[in-house]
């Protein structure tokens, strides 16, 4: 594991905003850290930075001890959270100079990462007059210049339009299948995370509810039969009658647990024997975004 944590948990006074979280990052996975606002992302992320002091549990990140191997560990991390530190007054190649200089990186490595986050273009633009999805890039260029293994990326795309978001999502995709990086996001948002995460982590209320791969996610939530048809509240009655159990009717659709292909086909059957103008049928596998709405609505 990348990341591991064990009984990790925060107060501020007396409120207890990180609740003994057990969290598991393996390496090259893209860990999508989702919660609500408030959840605990940004203070547990802030916690793995080292950034807050641990007053209760640890973290093992790379298979060590954040307390006992602090400047190691955190020199093989990028981060960023909250706005990128950028130089508005300096051109986005002035920004990377910058920080080369002060990491003491080869100076070569500022074209390539412009390059990677497809800056080329805007090198000697004012970062001041970068739009919000071009600053997160030089964000994580930044971030990126010391060749961390593991980069933390808190809400990276906030703010985004949904263009910034397909850039910002299509970089962390490269970097962890080109260059072998660990990327660990937050996010309150399932939708900007799920096309891209091969790991989530669920917290609410400082709470871990759920942590798997996105398979594993997935399969919780139980497959439905979507029957498009004329009138569905007299369609949802015949199969009541009839012995289904009927998970949710609206206007044009409802919807029955899915048993099999038989059951499937024995429903439209009933449906058409009984007049029903049946306009589409098929399984359905419930969204990822209602399935996150209840786990976090639960607890
Ligand atoms: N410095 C602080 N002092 C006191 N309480 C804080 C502080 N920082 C955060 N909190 C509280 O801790 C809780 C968790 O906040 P945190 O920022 O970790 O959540 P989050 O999941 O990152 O939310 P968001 O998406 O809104 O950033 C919130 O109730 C917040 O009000």
């Amino acid at each position: 594991m990348v990341i591991s944590t064990e009984g990790l948990s925060f107060n501020f006074g007396n409120q207890q905003v990180v609740k003994s979280l057990a969290l598991q990052v393996p390496e090259g996975s893209i860990y999508g850290f989702l919660g609500p606002n408030g959840a605990g992302k940004t203070t547990t992320i802030k916690l793995l930075l080292n950034l807050l002091k641990i007053q209760i549990g640890s973290i093992r990140i790379f298979e060590q001890d954040i307390q006992h191997h602090r400047t190691q560990i955190l020199s093989q991390i990028g981060s960023l959270i909250e706005q990128p530190a950028i130089y508005q007054h300096l051109t986005g190649k002035e920004n990377l100079l910058n920080r080369a200089l002060l990491l003491q990186v080869p100076v070569k490595r500022v074209d390539e990462m412009l390059a990677l986050v497809q800056l080329t273009n805007a090198a000697h633009k004012k970062a001041g007059q970068y739009s919000l999805g071009m600053k997160q890039r030089l964000g994580i260029a930044l971030a990126l210049l010391a060749d961390p293994k593991l980069l933390i990326l808190d809400e990276p795309t906030n703010g985004l339009d949904p263009n910034g978001i397909i850039e910002v999502r299509e970089l962390l995709i490269k970097l962890v299948s080109q260059y072998k990086k660990t990327v660990f996001i937050s996010s309150h948002l399932l939708a900007e995370v799920e096309r891209m995460a091969t790991h989530v982590g669920i917290i609410n209320h400082g709470e871990l509810l759920f942590q798997g791969s996105i398979g594993e996610l997935q399969a919780l939530s139980q497959p439905l039969v979507c029957i498009e048809t004329d009138n569905t509240v007299d369609a949802a009655n015949l199969l009541t009658r009839n012995g289904y159990s009927v998970s949710d009717v609206t206007d044009n659709y409802l919807y029955v647990p899915y048993i099999s292909k038989q059951k499937t086909a024995d429903i439209n059957a009933l449906l058409h024997g009984s007049g029903h103008a049946i306009f589409s049928i098929g399984k359905q596998q419930k969204d990822l975004e209602r399935l996150f709405l209840d786990i976090t609505q639960k607890a």
